[in-house]
């Protein structure tokens, strides 16, 4: 046993096939190995000693004589060596190592005469064992096809070793499957293949690079190259490639009736179409109904023609999908000028509207306003220690009620009140009785009007600010002790709510700055970035007939560089210098980081009440 095992060794050594010829099986360490076939040499299971990989190196370099170098040759030249050495093997792995030695040296271990295994076939899943009538059938077209073929130099075919023919799909085999299978069992053959191309003499011979081990798939695309190549060699009748039809009763002709497409009036194709015969029976009845309609019309038409005396034209029509003679985009000519001209036109407009903006020259009020409250980083940083929190968070009603003493730093004393609320109206029925001067604040949504009554006040949170437009409903209002009232007024413009809900508030607005009696200025909010709308037009000429006082202030400073906030408010003053009504000068501030706040709290506490003597 155990020269046996160091024999399997150093057999594992030089690989699994065992195809050797005089090899001794003991372990002798003068026994040498030849290979008559060096197909496999690389080492498997290479667990050696290096004893053993030592003896290996010899063998090596002794394999030229080593035919006759063992005393008694391994194996039986009769039986086969394969098959003989591969049972030993079997055996010996499963006996010592427990392997499942069958795996590795083929299932049934059925070596042909020639030392080769024969490999089986097993079928796979799903596939139909068919019945010798289909078989012998098919047999008939394979002979066919492959006489078709041997016409033009290509192989010839088979049915499987075991004699069935299986297919995947079932029922019938595609002519490729068929043919397929056929080069398989002439394949057995391949010297006959190839016999058969030499003899023609022109293509190929045994001496060309296509020897005897190239597979025959190769060998046929070489010589099918070689044939087209050679235009001697080309056959002058066009190759007639036929689909060959499997179905016995069809034959060349059985894929022909398949298609659909073609005309076919028998009752027996319609059959062969639907599985059911009475669904075939329906359809060729349908089939004669839609002729007879048809031909109904095509009648009624010629009497039609027959009776006006001339033929009747035909309607045109545009096939909805067909774009080949409509125009893609409706302002697009058909060079597709029009569209661009237009976005030319546009951005002209643009541009001449930035320059125009450029070109505005500030006054040199504005320009001090400016350089004072907005220019350079020690500015910002003085805002910061006056107590504007830069870095406040939008909404800012986050922000936690500022403490007393904040209030405390605010220079004007109408301001250092507490902000209260008192009252919200929907209508002007339920406006409240006037009682301190009031100051509104009006403007576009979401252009900062809740924020800077915060600002104004340094009491973060009294009133709601939200980043979406739309946020304040209803006119409120709030109370700064008993000095000056605060109105929020609902923005105008685009917000996130229903038109006529949006209609409603700028009526109630309209309403308020015209017929207010306490009312001692409006506050038109304009956002520095976008300038005065349509809108803003609108409620200052109301405010103007209305002769309501009112002044501008540009909000949202800070997100627009200096010389741009002085650009701005210069302007509007130059559109809005005619305005009677307008307070000058316009404003500027910046919620967010407090610029501007002193010199507006300043303005608006001269509106505050008096105190009293
Ligand atoms: N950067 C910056 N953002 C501001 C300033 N003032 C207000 N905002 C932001 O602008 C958004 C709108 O502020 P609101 O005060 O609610 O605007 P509103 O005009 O009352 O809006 P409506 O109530 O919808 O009419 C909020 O997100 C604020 O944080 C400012 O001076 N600078
Ligand atoms: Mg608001």
């Amino acid at each position: 046993m155990a020269t046996e095992k160091s024999g399997i060794n150093s057999k594992r050594v030089y690989g699994d096939r065992g195809d050797y010829n005089n090899a001794q099986v003991n372990g002798d360490s003068e026994k040498k190995f030849s290979r008559s076939n060096s197909r496999d040499t690389s080492p498997r299971n290479t667990f050696h000693s290096n004893a053993e990989v030592i003896r290996n190196v010899e063998k090596k370099h002794s394999r030229s004589n080593s035919r006759d170098s063992g005393p008694r040759p391994l194996f039986n030249k009769e039986k086969g060596y394969r098959r003989e050495f591969t049972e030993k093997l079997t055996r010996l792995d499963t006996e010592i190592f427990g392997l499942r030695s069958k795996r590795v040296y083929g299932d049934r271990g059925d070596y042909n005469e020639e030392g080769y295994r024969n490999k089986s076939f097993t079928p796979r899943k799903g596939w139909k064992k068919h019945n010798d009538d289909e078989i012998s059938d098919r047999k008939k077209l394979y002979d066919k096809k492959n006489s078709d073929r041997e016409e033009f130099g290509q192989g010839s075919g088979n049915t499987r070793r075991d004699g069935n023919v299986y297919s995947k799909f079932g029922g019938r085999s595609s002519p490729g499957r068929v043919e397929g299978r056929v080069r398989n069992e002439e394949g057995l053959d391949n010297s006959r293949k190839r016999k058969f191309r030499s003899s023609r003499g022109d293509v190929g011979s045994e001496n060309s690079s296509s020897g005897g081990k190239r597979s025959s798939h190769r060998v046929e695309a070489k010589f099918r190259n070689d044939d087209v190549n050679d235009n001697r060699l080309r056959p002058r009748e066009k190759p007639t490639f036929k689909r060959v039809g499997t179905r016995a009763e069809g034959g060349k002709d059985g894929f022909k009736n398949k298609n659909p497409s073609k005309k076919s009036g028998s009752t027996e194709q319609v059959t062969e179409k639907y599985s059911d015969k009475r669904q075939a029976e329906a359809a060729e009845v349908l089939k004669m109904a839609a002729k007879r309609l048809s031909r109904y019309n095509k009648d009624k038409e010629n009497a039609a023609e027959a009776r006006d005396g001339k033929p009747k034209k035909k309607k045109m029509g545009i096939h909805p999908l067909d774009i080949s003679n409509k125009r893609t985009v409706d302002d697009v000519s058909a060079d597709g000028d029009t569209v661009e001209k237009k976005v030319d036109v546009q951005k002209d407009v643009e541009v001449s509207q930035n320059a125009q903006f450029r070109a505005i020259q500030p006054s040199p009020s504005i320009l001090k306003f400016v350089e004072d409250n907005f220019l350079g980083r020690r500015r910002m940083i003085e805002f910061q220690r006056a107590g504007y929190n830069i870095d406040l968070p939008a909404p800012l009603d986050n922000v936690p009620f500022s403490t007393s003493t904040e209030r405390e730093r605010i220079e004007e004393s109408a301001f250092r009140n507490k902000l209260e609320f008192f009252a919200a109206a929907k209508v002007s029925s339920s406006f409240p009785p006037v009682d301190l001067p009031e100051i509104a604040f009006a403007g576009r949504s979401n252009v900062g009007k809740s924020s800077l009554l915060n600002a104004l006040t340094r009491q973060w949170g009294v009133v709601r600010t939200s980043d979406k437009p739309g946020l304040t409903q209803t006119i409120n209002f709030f109370n700064l002790g008993k000095k000056l009232s605060l109105v929020d007024l609902p923005g105008y413009g685009f917000a996130y709510a229903k038109e006529e809900v949006k209609d409603a508030w700028e009526e109630l607005v309209q309403e308020y700055v015209s017929t207010r009696v306490g009312l001692k200025r409006v506050c038109l909010l304009i956002d520095t970035k976008w300038g005065m709308k349509p809108r803003d037009h609108e409620l200052i000429d109301l405010m103007e007939r209305s002769e309501t006082n009112y002044q501008i202030v540009l909000t949202k400073t800070d997100l627009v560089f200096p010389v741009d906030v002085a650009r701005r408010a210069m302007q509007i003053e130059n559109t809005l210098k005619a305005n009677k009504s307008l307070v000058q000068p316009v404003m500027m501030v910046s919620s967010q980081t407090g610029a501007g706040m002193r010199c507006l709290r300043t303005v608006l506490s001269k509106l505050s009440r008096l105190p009293k003597l």
